[in-house]
């Protein structure tokens, strides 16, 4: 089978990126997997505090050099960089290395995708007008088939915790009404149909937690169990679905629960993250479900606090791209 690298977007330039590349390039270097930076070549090498950095033109270069240099499809940036200082300026070239790296993904030339991380704000007063890398994704990829429910779904998942997400960079206040028993339903079918094709799971149990405290204490607390997630649960039951719940979310997530489930769909962002990144934050990873690609990305922000000091730690990008290698390679790739 042909060795393919994987593709890592560079993500936000004012951020830690660049260093937990030149890091995580550093420890994978022998043992792999290989993979080819999509990013600004000069900057990555500023960034890398003397990584050596070879531009390649072609994802299939990279093999080749790997051992010996951090491989970089070079698109340059068109104005300097402030580590920390985010700025719109940066948006058309952290936009194109992402679609680029999908672009790589969807011909073959690379076995999936890890993403850098991207701010958001930056992004959005530049006129993007995608919640994140996921919804952005899933446009870049929809016309590619899919065998199987379509996401996309969001996964954080750390050591046995798999978390998937009903509503994602939803505000708090909206979360209530976004939830409906479709849009339940279809998140849980990705995620059994990932947890079976990525993750090798025979027979998914999905575990689901309710909205309200004590998943709504038989409806004193709150209908949404009642109106919307028990009936997503029965639907999904109905289907053949190893579905349980809805569950009071605080008693989800200690190590005897989560031995009873194989992945757990929270109604909203903290809900999952939380207990993902207080599990393992170092060791956390992003990963989209039911895409035509593989994508994985760490389950840490931009840093921008810590950029450019040499601080940043490489585990959840290291995390990252061996967990993508590790699904290409289920996927066949
Ligand atoms: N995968 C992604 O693309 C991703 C994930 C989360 C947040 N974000 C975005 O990043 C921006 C900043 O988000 P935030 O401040 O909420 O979270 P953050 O993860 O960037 O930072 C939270 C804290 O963790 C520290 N931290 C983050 N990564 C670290 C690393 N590799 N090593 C050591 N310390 C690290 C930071 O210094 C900070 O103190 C936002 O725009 C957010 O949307 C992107
Ligand atoms: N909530 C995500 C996380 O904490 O990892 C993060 O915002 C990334 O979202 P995208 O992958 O959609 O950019």
């Amino acid at each position: 089978m042909t060795i393919r690298p994987l593709a890592l977007s560079a993500g936000d330039p004012a951020g830690v990126g660049g260093e937990i590349i030149a890091k995580a390039w550093r420890t994978l270097r022998e043992a792999g997997p290989p993979f080819v930076v999509i990013g600004d070549a000069q900057l990555l090498a500023s960034a890398g505090a003397g990584v050596k950095v070879q531009a390649v033109t072609r994802p299939r270069e990279a093999l080749d050099v790997f051992a010996d240099a951090l491989p970089v499809i070079d698109i340059p940036l068109l104005s300097p960089v402030v580590a920390g200082q985010p700025s719109p300026a940066y948006a058309p070239q952290v936009i194109r290395w992402i679609e680029t790296g999908v672009g790589l993904a969807l011909s073959g030339e690379v076995s999936g995708l890890v993403t850098a991380p991207i701010a958001k704000a930056p992004l959005y007063d530049a006129g993007f007008k995608f919640p994140g890398h996921t919804e952005f994704l899933a446009e870049l990829t929809a016309a590619e088939r899919f065998e199987g429910p379509r996401g996309p779904v969001m996964m954080l998942t750390a050591g046995d915790l798999r978390t998937t997400l009903a509503t994602i960079h939803t505000p708090i206040a909206k979360v209530p009404g976004a939830l409906t028993i479709e849009g339940i339903v279809n998140t849980a079918l990705v995620t059994a149909d990932a947890l079976r094709r990525d993750f090798g799971v025979a027979a998914p149990r999905l575990a689901v937690a309710g909205l309200n405290p004590h998943a709504g204490e038989g409806g004193a607390i709150g209908r949404e169990e009642i109106e919307i997630i028990g009936p997503a649960v029965q639907a999904l039951r109905d289907r053949g679905v190893d579905a349980i719940g809805p569950s009071p979310a605080d008693t989800l997530f200690h190590a005897e629960a989560r031995a009873r489930y194989d992945g757990v769909l929270c109604m909203y962002h903290d809900q999952a993250l939380i207990p993902v990144k207080m599990l393992d934050f170092w060791g956390g990873v992003n990963v989209t479900l039911g895409l035509p690609i593989v994508r994985t990305s760490p389950d840490h922000g931009t840093g921008f606090d810590i950029a450019g000091r040499g601080l940043a730690r490489p585990d959840s990008l290291i995390a990252a791209i061996q967990l993508a290698a590790q699904i290409a390679a289920r996927r066949g790739g």
